[in-house]
């Protein structure tokens, strides 16, 4: 790697060597025999020669394409194309990137939407999949009808914990998209929080991904501060945005009538302290009858649909006003 000059990579080595070892004490501190290190070292990006603001934290690679005139292209989904027009209508409207219809380049179609990191210089970002659960209810009576067999989930599953299939499992060394997902979910914090953190970016373009280990309030709080390198004000602005979508959620019928499945909440600030966060990814999200509205307060049990995106959400506003209140106790000197 060549450094133009020594500041530079003293820079570049400062803030690496910080945000590495912060993730490595909150991960080994509860679970001292992690292996969390070693993945996280080798899961490390060091995207030293990124040119434009885009950066994709999670979901699938080749998915988006960038625009110009601070627009991005997403693959086309129907599914993910009537939600964002739904909800360039309702009350959720500025939580989400702006919607600015379809378009066809070569052989696929894309969704128009705003570039979320247009205009923002070195972003920090934070995904955060929101839900007690990533898949479909579809999708788990598929597996149980229609099983397929996914060998590539199979490898994923045992690259992280070969005792993690069954014996039947690793026979035919393959499990269900299903068996998959859930068992993600359990082996984060998912199904207990009703979030989970899906990647963070820093300023100096470094990406972490895994953050399996991170499954109480108190791993999401000293998260935060982290992300956040423990700025106050930051740490606010992320709390009234989170405080103000509560509400429009109360208030919108799309949230009151769609099961939310695999979306995330995409955290974005940068150094002049401007922070917001936006809903993004509706592919997996869809209607439910009028008659019988969603609460997503309470947990699932299947046949009701209830995703527990609110329980998420009431997680992550409790770890910020914890790293708010640890932030000020600490530039106050109180002792806690
Ligand atoms: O994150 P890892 O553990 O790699 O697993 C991924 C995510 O769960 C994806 O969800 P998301 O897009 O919400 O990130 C999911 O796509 P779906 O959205 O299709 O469920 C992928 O399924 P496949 O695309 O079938 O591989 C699955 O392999
Ligand atoms: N409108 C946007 N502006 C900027 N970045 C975005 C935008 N939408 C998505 N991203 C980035 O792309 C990643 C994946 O987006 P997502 O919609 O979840 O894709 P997928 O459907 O493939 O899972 C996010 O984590 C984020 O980093």
């Amino acid at each position: 790697m060549l450094f133009k000059n020594y500041t530079a990579y003293w820079d570049r080595f400062h803030t690496h060597f910080v945000w590495h070892v912060g993730i490595k004490i909150i991960c080994t501190s509860l679970v001292p025999q992690s292996r969390t290190w070693k993945t996280y070292l080798t899961m490390m990006h060091w995207s030293m020669r990124r040119q434009s603001s885009w950066v994709q934290l999670a979901g699938h690679q080749g998915t988006f394409q960038l625009s110009e005139g601070g627009e991005v292209l997403k693959l086309y989904s129907e599914v993910e194309a009537k939600c964002l027009d739904c909800l360039m209508r309702d009350p959720l409207r500025p939580f989400v990137p702006q919607y600015h219809g379809l378009v066809t380049k070569g052989d696929h179609g894309y969704i128009r939407l705003e570039d979320l990191l247009s205009g923002l210089r070195k972003p920090v970002i934070m995904d955060c999949k929101m839900g007690v659960r990533t898949y479909q209810e579809g999708e788990l009576i598929k597996a149980r009808t229609k099983a397929t067999l996914r060998s590539d989930m199979y490898q994923k599953m045992v690259e992280i914990d070969p005792s993690a299939p069954s014996a039947e499992e690793h026979e035919q060394r393959g499990v269900t998209k299903c068996r998959y997902l859930q068992w993600r979910d359990t082996n984060s914090s998912t199904s207990t929080l009703g979030f989970r953190i899906e990647g963070v970016m820093m300023e100096d373009g470094s990406v972490q991904r895994d953050f399996r280990k991170i499954r109480t309030f108190a791993q999401v709080t000293e998260a935060f501060l982290f992300f956040t390198r423990r700025q106050l004000e930051i740490l606010k602005a992320y709390h009234s945005r989170l405080l103000a979508l509560s509400d429009a959620l109360k208030n919108s019928i799309f949230f009151r009538t769609h099961e939310v499945i695999g979306s995330s909440l995409l955290f974005v600030h940068d150094h002049s302290s401007k922070a917001s966060v936006w809903m993004i990814d509706f592919a997996k999200t869809t209607p439910v009858p009028d008659a019988s509205p969603l609460r997503h307060n309470i947990p699932w049990a299947e046949g009701s649909r209830e995703d527990g995106y609110l329980i998420g959400l009431t997680s992550l506003i409790t770890s910020l006003s914890q790293a708010e209140k640890k932030e000020q106790y600490k530039s106050a000197k109180i002792p806690q």
